[in-house]
């Protein structure tokens, strides 16, 4: 477990965060109770603690943060609930702070049903001081979860939407390479479970720099454009299709074997030849083919795929090269 993990996992980080911050807040209390010889409250707070701390750790020794998350909320409104009986409205006012933290920690339906029982249970206690209190804490409980459900809400969406807008080429709306070794991983596990095949394609313009130089860039921008609508044109909504990076591209196909790769990379061949001009010349790619063999790591496939492209430039472009060994078994345009 490295500290990186902690930028990449915003959950684990909360986790970490609000149990330090309970574990903290609570000893004082916890002190204060002994010393006062409210003995039931304070071995309760070492409770809450406890089984804090105990979901802390399991977080933070790699289990699963969603679990732990909620076991995080479950432990807060548990104690809370109980410091409430104990301790009358005192104890009760953990409740605000309980509330924002099952929505920070834990999945939002868990505890949308969580915060409802927790302020059922709470305000139904005798110690809160009466109906207007009763009523006064209840309101405002449902308000701060109402508001907590809505930040959650908008977070989740903002954050998903920031997640497919990193995921994608801004120019031609194709995934970048940042989630390829994602989708290669899921591809073969899907694969190996399924016993169907998968293939993937490495797609290179051909003198694409050509254009750029003599027509400008903005004509290469709409190349590169035509070239990734023809290609989803082409292929499946299952199939996936990565900007690897300037002119050069990938596509996976789900269910694929060589035949059918060879079959679909000639297709866009074809159609790039005949459907795509960089303002008067001729545009044409170059294709590199393979399917995962048994033994491949998404680093080896895509390498192989890549190879077989360049074989295919080096052939004189325009062409496509399958590779799938062993057997070594190689189809050409
Ligand atoms: N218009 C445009 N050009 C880009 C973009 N990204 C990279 N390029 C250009 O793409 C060109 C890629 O050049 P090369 O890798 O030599 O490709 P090529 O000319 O097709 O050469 P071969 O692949 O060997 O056929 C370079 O001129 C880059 O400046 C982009 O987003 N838009």
């Amino acid at each position: 477990m490295s500290i990186d993990r902690l930028k990449n996992d915003l959950r684990l980080t909360l986790i970490l965060m609000f149990g330090v911050l309970t574990i903290t807040g609570i000893t004082p209390f916890v002190i204060y109770r002994f010393a006062s010889g409210q003995w039931a409250a304070g071995l309760l707070d070492i409770a809450i603690q406890a089984g804090i701390g105990a979901a802390v750790l399991y977080a933070w020794r790699g289990g699963d943060v969603d679990r732990a998350g909620l076991l995080v909320a479950v432990f807060c409104s548990t104690g809370c609930v109980a410091v409430g009986q104990v301790m009358g409205l005192p104890g009760a006012l953990w409740l605000y702070p309980v509330l924002l933290a099952n929505f920070l920690l834990a999945a939002r339906s868990a505890a949308a049903i969580l915060s409802v029982l927790t302020v059922a249970l709470v305000s139904a206690t005798d110690a809160l001081g009466g109906a207007i209190n009763t009523g006064t804490f209840v309101v405002t409980a449902a308000m701060v979860a109402g508001f907590a459900y809505i930040f959650s809400y908008r977070t989740e969406e903002q954050r998903r939407l920031l997640e497919g807008v990193a995921a994608m080429d801004p120019l031609t709306g194709a995934l970048n390479r940042r989630g390829l070794d994602d989708e290669l991983d899921a591809a073969m596990a899907e694969a190996m479970r399924t016993g169907s095949p998968v293939g993937l394609a490495v797609l290179d313009l051909d003198g694409f720099k050509q254009v750029n130089d003599e027509n400008g860039h903005e004509a290469g921008d709409a190349v590169l454009l035509e070239f990734a609508g023809l290609v989803r044109e082409l292929t499946r909504k299952s199939d996936r299709f990565f900007r690897l990076g300037g002119d050069e591209f990938a596509l996976l196909v789900p269910g694929a074997d060589a035949d059918a790769m060879s079959r679909i990379a000639q297709a866009v061949r074809h159609a790039v030849q005949n459907r795509i001009a960089g303002n008067g010349q001729p545009v044409t790619v170059s294709i590199g083919a393979t399917i995962m063999l048994p033994g491949d790591t998404p680093g080896s496939w895509l390498h192989r795929a890549d190879t077989a492209m360049y074989r295919a430039k080096r052939e004189g472009s325009n062409r496509v090269v399958v590779s799938c060994p062993p057997p070594a078994g190689e189809g050409q345009r």
